[in-house]
């Protein structure tokens, strides 16, 4: 069975900078996705290799099916994606930007589609308006509309909240959840665990460039006391961890805590140690503290 997204050991490197290291999962129809991520940890440069506008050095993507690279034409039409930033051209009009786009994608303008999506992203009144006489908020809804006018049923948003007021963020997650509840495969970046917990029902975790952690919501949100921690480190264990060791397993050190202030100790000793944590996940833990220490405190 195909998936809807499919990445298969995507790497990519800049210069000295290993910007994807080995990054694999997939994405099934009809899921809501989260990316999560600090800045720079890759998302951006995953996002840009689905769309074909640029080369994985190694691995492969597959969007329904379709190789980015072999079939670019066919991945790209299944595929719509909001960038982070606004790219559009300040002398078109809103009407034209989006028949513009119909273009680039070859596929016959259809009217009616567009002025439905004008519609639903609030933006009726404003499609004879340039481009360029629109506030920010405006400019971000006809991103969506872009994204949507060849009826892609994978939607790719990088960061489309980023610095977009409280209004604005509802009435997109409104509309984004409606796309969702429709069928289409929804895969979103953010930086915020908040805004993946609120969408998303599963949620991959990068950080300089790798995958660290994929997990289902509601293991997210479970509450539970932490019990196991298992960690892929650059060096041994420094020998000030050593009592909390239960046991190796494929090259993983799985550690006892009491709860997870302790891991909080851990990671510090490691830092300490310069031990590198290459790869952690927590069993039966509070994930969401992991996660929030992680982001907010750039702790691995
Ligand atoms: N064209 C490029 N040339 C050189 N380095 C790049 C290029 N594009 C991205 N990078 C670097 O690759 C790393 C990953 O960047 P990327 O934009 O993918 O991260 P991100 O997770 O999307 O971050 P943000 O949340 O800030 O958008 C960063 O260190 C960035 O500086």
């Amino acid at each position: 069975m195909t998936h809807a997204i499919s990445i298969e050991a995507v790497s990519k490197r800049f210069a000295s900078l290993q910007a994807l290291d080995s990054i694999s999962f997939t994405v099934e129809h009809g899921e809501f996705f989260a990316l999560l991520g600090p800045n720079g940890a890759g998302k951006t440069t995953l996002i840009s290799a689905m769309a074909g506008l640029s080369r994985a050095d190694s691995g492969r993507i597959r969007i329904m099916g379709h190789d980015t690279v072999t079939q670019t034409r066919d991945a790209r039409m299944k595929l719509g994606v909001v960038p982070q930033e606004l790219v559009f051209d300040p002398f078109f009009t809103v009407r034209e930007t989006l028949t513009f786009q119909s273009g680039y994608f070859g596929i016959r303008h259809n009217d009616a589609w567009v002025d439905e999506l004008l519609y639903k992203l609030g933006l009726t009144d404003k499609a004879n308006v340039n481009m360029r006489a629109l506030s920010g908020g405006m400019k971000r809804r006809v991103m969506v509309a872009q994204a949507l006018v060849h009826r892609p049923p994978v939607i790719v948003l990088d960061e489309p909240t980023a610095g977009v007021d409280v209004e604005l963020r509802q009435s997109l997650w409104a509309f984004v959840k409606e796309l969702n509840a429709a069928g289409h495969t929804i895969v979103l970046t953010t930086h915020y665990l908040e805004e993946a917990e609120a969408l998303c029902s599963r949620i991959a975790m990068m950080k300089k460039g790798r995958l660290i952690a994929l997990e289902n919501k509601d293991t997210l949100l479970s509450r539970s006391a932490a019990r196991e921690v298992s960690l892929q480190l650059s060096g041994p264990l420094p020998a000030s961890l050593q009592p909390l060791s239960l046991r190796q397993q494929d090259g993983r050190h799985i550690l006892a805590l009491p709860d997870i202030a302790k891991l909080e100790q851990v990671l510090s000793e490691l830092r300490l140690a310069a031990v590198e944590v290459r790869e952690l996940s927590v069993h039966e833990t509070d994930l969401e503290q992991v996660f929030v220490k992680l982001m907010h405190g750039g702790q691995l």
